[in-house]
């Protein structure tokens, strides 16, 4: 059915239908149903597949049982979606691991040295390793705290053939229980964009070449329709990736055996891209239409149009108005209500969160109900009504302006001060701050929120950790302490428990990576710190040594960034509130006589805006909060800051703008490419690239250790380079996180030595 054309834009538009869109127009294909969703949670409304992956790793459970976990969850989540009225399902949304490696896995792409041993062997061994072979890279998805497995794809990279089998298999269990499904696919152009490996783009003949194979496996098994993820298409993109996007599209649409193709974009405006998509032979396009625009283009009249009005990202209810207004703004051959993206993002449902406030559980609407709402507005919109009232532009209020908040001297003035009180030795050696996690503590907080172990019970048990951390780091001879960060469940949960304006859920679990998850707290209101938070167990450990123990924050970029934040204030005033909050902390460290304090921010660069145009803005807001939380600090205090990514090129500036004394970065795990980048030769403060992977329980060898040394200590004075590893050691053991400190510790005297 096609939509009749209003309003001058349409017609000015309309005057350039080209004869072949026309064509198009005529063969538009009819999607099954009004409503539907681009993906959702994998991880088990109970983390039931974080369990299951656990056991078949730890070898307790068998690949039938992990198997036997997965086609639950499967099973769970379609009956689920169908139960609440969704008329489109999806399939192969489910991941034993990620979907950008199911993809990897599906077109072939898997390294000559993973080829070993079973099925599951070779998947998971790309993903986490093996005890000779090191993982694939990962890291983030777009501007989300999910993390991907990198594809390798180089000039020599051999494709081996398609395997559309978990696809398949997808399909068959869904039909088996009775339903349809699309199944999902990362598209070409997203894949190949994401991959590591020169100019991948450049193999892009040969990736298609799999999407054809898998797509010809799909339509003989009777899928009407595949959906292809190119959220890469809202980044910008250059002309040369954009007729590659044109190329991709032509091809798989010419493909004489194949289902309708639904290309979904997500996480923000397809922008110059809307035309190539929209002048492809493909069926249908899915738009965000929480953070971009209706699309406009005459093509569109042949094609479905899944309508992104319910927010993948965010957990507010959706604003009904503002969603029909949208809905019927699209000129399209069909218009299907949607997501904006995969709910994937957000946990499975509120009416499990029985601890909040009624009136902010109110406001919220997670997976379930933002399924609900997909399913009512596709009723509303079905049945004619309009939104109620104009819609109110979206735009938050302008925050009043901020006053500028300095206090620290110049870099070289600081460095003085505090080199005059810490005395430190050169290459210091130091962590990140986290000391290995024990169940016992997990345990013991599951029993203080359940009411069977006393407060005082728990926090002797903290100090008991904090004695054996520090007991730990003077034996084998560390020069900067920590206290181990036994008390905190997670680095941003902790503060957001112990700040207003936050709530916290109980099983509002986000998958991060793998089986890992977090529960990202609410920031809903107003942030304001009722009471010193970190003060009591840093200054018990300070008691238990001479040397310095360094006070561990989490700062207020990445406290924003890993919670889901309100919308009705700019992002900025948002972190200058925690920033507030956290100031006030380092304020109460300092006071404790603390010398040195930590402010981490790993997810400085996560929010970075997509689009190049933005990013200034956000940088200078990300480093205005940073600045507003540490420079309340004396010069004699030395600020620490800790990112954990490599790829600091890309905010290089930001980082110099942060002003910390030191700052210490992942540099182990990515074979100190980081050292390689101009920024860090030119970086004037202290620094300090991570020598030990914590990510792997492999113990560095001294000579791996001194190697990384060496490395640092060719582009960095070694006055100015710190000793320590990539990133906190919460997740490793004891026995390995001694052997690996106690070969830092033998590195950096031998590194000393040859100064
Ligand atoms: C993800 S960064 C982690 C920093 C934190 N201080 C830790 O050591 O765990
Ligand atoms: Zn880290």
């Amino acid at each position: 059915m096609l939509c009749e054309p209003t309003g001058s834009r349409q017609d000015a538009l309309d005057l350039q239908i080209r004869p072949e869109w026309k064509e198009l127009i005529v063969t538009a294909v009819s999607f099954p149903g009004t409503s539907t969703v681009l993906g959702y949670p994998r991880i088990g409304p109970r983390r039931e597949l974080k369990r299951a992956l656990e056991s078949y790793w730890e070898g307790a459970a068998s690949a039938d049982d992990l198997r036997a976990a997965g086609a639950g969850l499967r099973e769970q989540t379609w009956r689920r979606l169908a139960g609440l009225g969704l008329a489109a399902l999806p399939s192969n949304t489910f991941s034993y691991y990620d979907q950008v490696l199911d993809t990897a896995v599906a077109l072939g792409a898997v390294p000559a040295r993973y080829r070993a041993g079973t099925p599951e062997q070779t998947y998971f061994a790309m993903a986490r390793g093996t005890a000779g072979l090191a993982p694939l890279r990962m890291t983030k998805w777009f501007d989300t705290n999910y993390h991907y497995i990198v594809p390798e794809i180089g000039p020599d990279t051999e494709f081996g053939p398609a395997d559309p089998g978990k696809a398949l298999a997808e399909v068959r269990e869904a039909r088996a229980l009775g339903y349809e499904t699309r199944p999902v696919l990362v598209g070409p152009i997203t894949f190949l964009l994401l991959a590591q490996g020169t100019a991948p783009l450049d193999r892009l003949d040969d990736v298609l070449g799999g999407y054809a194979a898998l797509l010809a496996a799909l339509a003989d098994e009777g899928v009407d329709w595949v959906q292809l993820d190119e959220p890469a298409l809202v980044a910008d993109r250059t002309p040369a990736e954009l007729a590659a996007v044109r190329a991709a599209y032509d091809r798989l649409g010419a493909l004489p055996r194949r289902p309708a193709l639904l290309v979904a974009s997500y996480f923000g405006d397809l922008g110059e891209a809307l035309p190539a998509l929209a002048e492809s032979p493909i069926e249908g396009i899915a738009v965000d239409l929480v953070r971009g625009e209706v699309p406009r283009h005459p093509a569109l009249a042949g094609k479905v149009v899944v309508a992104g009005v319910v927010s993948g990202r965010e957990v507010w209810r959706t604003d009904r108005d503002r969603a029909l207004a949208s809905l019927h703004a699209i000129q399209a051959g069909q218009v299907v209500v949607g997501t904006a993206g995969s709910l994937l993002h957000v946990p499975y449902d509120v009416e499990a969160e029985t601890g909040l406030e009624p009136a902010l559980r109110d406001r919220l609407a997670f997976a379930e109900q933002k399924v609900a709402e997909v399913v009512e507005l596709a009723e509303l919109f079905a049945s004619g009504v309009r939104p109620q009232r104009a819609a109110v532009p979206s735009r938050p209020r302008e925050s009043a302006p901020v006053a500028e908040r300095e206090g620290r001297s110049p870099y070289p003035v600081r460095a003085a001060a505090q080199a005059g009180r810490l005395s430190l030795p050169v290459l210091p050696v130091t962590t990140i701050g986290s000391f290995p996690q024990t169940g016992e503590l997990r345990a013991a907080r599951a029993q203080v929120a359940a009411g069977t172990l006393t407060e005082a019970d728990y926090e002797a048990l903290v100090r008991g950790e904090i004695e054996h951390a520090i007991g730990v780091q003077e034996r084998l001879g560390l020069d900067v302490l920590v206290h181990g960060e036994p008390e905190r469940n997670d680095m941003v949960q902790y503060f957001a428990e112990h700040l207003d304006g936050f709530a916290v859920t109980r099983h509002g679990w986000v998958q991060s990576y793998g089986s890992r998850c977090t529960r990202p707290p609410i920031l809903h209101g107003d942030v304001s710190r009722p009471g010193p938070i970190t003060v009591r167990w840093a200054t018990y450990a300070q008691s238990l040594t001479a040397k310095p123990v360094k006070g561990m924050l989490t700062g207020p970029v990445t406290i924003t960034a890993w919670s889901f934040r309100r919308d009705d204030l700019p992002l900025r005033e948002v972190m200058y509130q925690v920033a507030d909050a956290i100031r006030a902390e380092v304020a109460d460290l300092e006071a404790a006589g603390i010398g040195i304090v930590q402010v981490d921010e790993p997810a400085l660069r996560e929010l970075l805006p997509l689009r190049r145009a933005d990013q200034d803005a956000y940088l200078a807001g990300a480093v205005g909060a940073y600045r507003r939380a540490t420079s309340g600090a004396g010069d004699s205090t030395q600020i620490h800051t800790h990112l954990c990514y490599s790829d600091a090129d890309q905010i290089a500036a930001a980082i110099d703008g942060l002003d910390a004394d030191v700052t210490s970065v992942e540099s182990a795990r990515s074979d100190g490419r980081i050292l390689a980048e101009s920024a860090v030769g030119a970086f004037t403060r202290g620094l300090g690239p991570g020598v030990y992977d914590i990510h792997s329980p492999r113990v560095p060898s001294v000579t791996e250790v001194e190697k990384l040394l060496g490395a640092a200590l060719a582009v960095l004075p070694a006055g100015r380079v710190w000793v320590n590893p990539d990133c906190g050691l919460k997740t490793r053991t004891y026995p390995q996180v001694e052997a690996a400190l106690a070969n830092l510790v033998t590195a950096a005297a031998s590194a000393r030595q040859a100064l």
